[in-house]
């Protein structure tokens, strides 16, 4: 389970056989845990060091700041910032619970970074002068993060015996989002006690989802598909990238790949005394998700008469809708 982070160089740098063996280790890994951990991948030191700088600044401005660029819940793709608690990723989850979503809270507030070039949801960005060059910045990360992740799908290409482009085609015009996630510091208690997560079991909505995280701990991943059981995911270097299947490749794959479950709980070397307080967490995750038109059923590749689709052919922005639908309440849509 914590194997080592692949050298993507092995791919960006090495001989065809060199690709296919890395190709064939990362499909491998995929499938058996449904991520993996990647160093070499493009975003160097300084990029991660300045992204995780930048993402302190804008949570550490007063309230009013953060509300001119408040997200309000809708079944749309989220832009801007999303207070603590008001996306209630426990929706993803409580049906197999059977709690309601409200006695499930989440410890999260986030910002969400759509496409620069996004015209039907467009970004919120706060006046330059608020936080000189941040807008650039992350526009900025956003492109090379959408390289990594076309660079990273060709392999999944190479490893799946697909065409190459076979699934990178269906990824323009963009869809994909850079999020912010901050985790308050919070009582171990109120995690322990079953009432609230980090963040609760879930897959994420894309097609892959490359993810940094400080070194607080607490992210794990279900053992096996449907197993139950998490592990946690040890940190490594703050330069490894946990690369994880979302739904959409679990989708195109027919099942050949899983979406991987994953929730943020207290960290393992954590003391859970009623009064620890469990220091606060930061970590980046860039949803690459499917152009909007996309159909998200199977791939013909993976369809056989002996195997038939097991999903239903909508488009990635239906399917983006409908998974969105689930994160907020009834009342927070009706805008209540
Ligand atoms: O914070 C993390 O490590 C994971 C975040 C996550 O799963 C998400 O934002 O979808
Ligand atoms: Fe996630």
């Amino acid at each position: 389970m914590h194997a080592p982070a692949l050298d993507h160089y092995r791919f960006t740098r090495g001989t065809p056989k060199e690709q296919q063996a890395y190709a064939a280790e990362l499909i491998q890994a995929l499938k058996a845990h449904s991520f993996v951990k990647i160093v070499n991948h493009g975003l160097d030191d300084p990029t991660i060091e300045a992204l995780f700088t930048r993402m302190q600044q804008f949570f550490a401005l007063p309230r009013h700041r953060q509300q001119e660029v408040e997200h309000l819940a809708s079944d749309n793709p989220q832009r801007g910032w999303s207070a603590v608690g008001v996306e209630q990723t426990s929706g993803l989850y409580s049906r197999e619970t059977g709690r309601p979503v409200d006695e499930l809270k989440d410890a999260k507030e986030h910002y969400d970074i759509g496409p620069p070039d996004d015209t039907q949801f467009q970004n919120q960005w706060l006046n330059n002068d608020v936080l000189p060059g941040w807008q650039s910045f992350m526009e900025d990360y956003w492109y090379k993060c959408q390289d990594v992740a076309l660079s990273v799908i060709s392999v999944i290409e190479m490893g799946l015996n697909v065409p190459q482009g076979t699934i990178q085609d269906l990824c323009h015009p963009a869809a994909s989002e850079v999020r912010l996630n901050h985790y308050p510091a919070i009582h171990a208690s109120e995690i322990s006690d079953g009432s609230t997560a980090r963040i609760w079991p879930h897959t994420d909505f894309g097609i892959i989802t490359l993810l940094l995280t400080d070194d607080v701990g607490g992210l794990e991943f279900e053992e096996s598909h449907k197993s139950g059981k998490f592990l946690p995911i040890p940190q490594g270097a703050k330069n490894e990238l946990i690369i994880n299947v979302a739904d959409t490749l679990e989708r195109w794959t027919n099942g050949t790949l899983k979406a991987g479950m994953h929730r943020v709980m207290q960290p393992v070397s954590t003391h859970l005394g009623e009064k620890t307080l469990i220091q606060e967490r930061w970590s980046v995750p860039y949803l690459f998700k499917a152009r909007r038109d996309a159909l998200v059923g199977a791939l013909p590749e993976f369809v056989t008469p002996q195997v038939p689709s097991a999903y239903d052919s909508i488009t990635a922005l239906d399917f983006q809708l409908r998974r969105q639908h689930q994160v907020y309440s009834n009342a927070q849509l009706a805008g209540q």
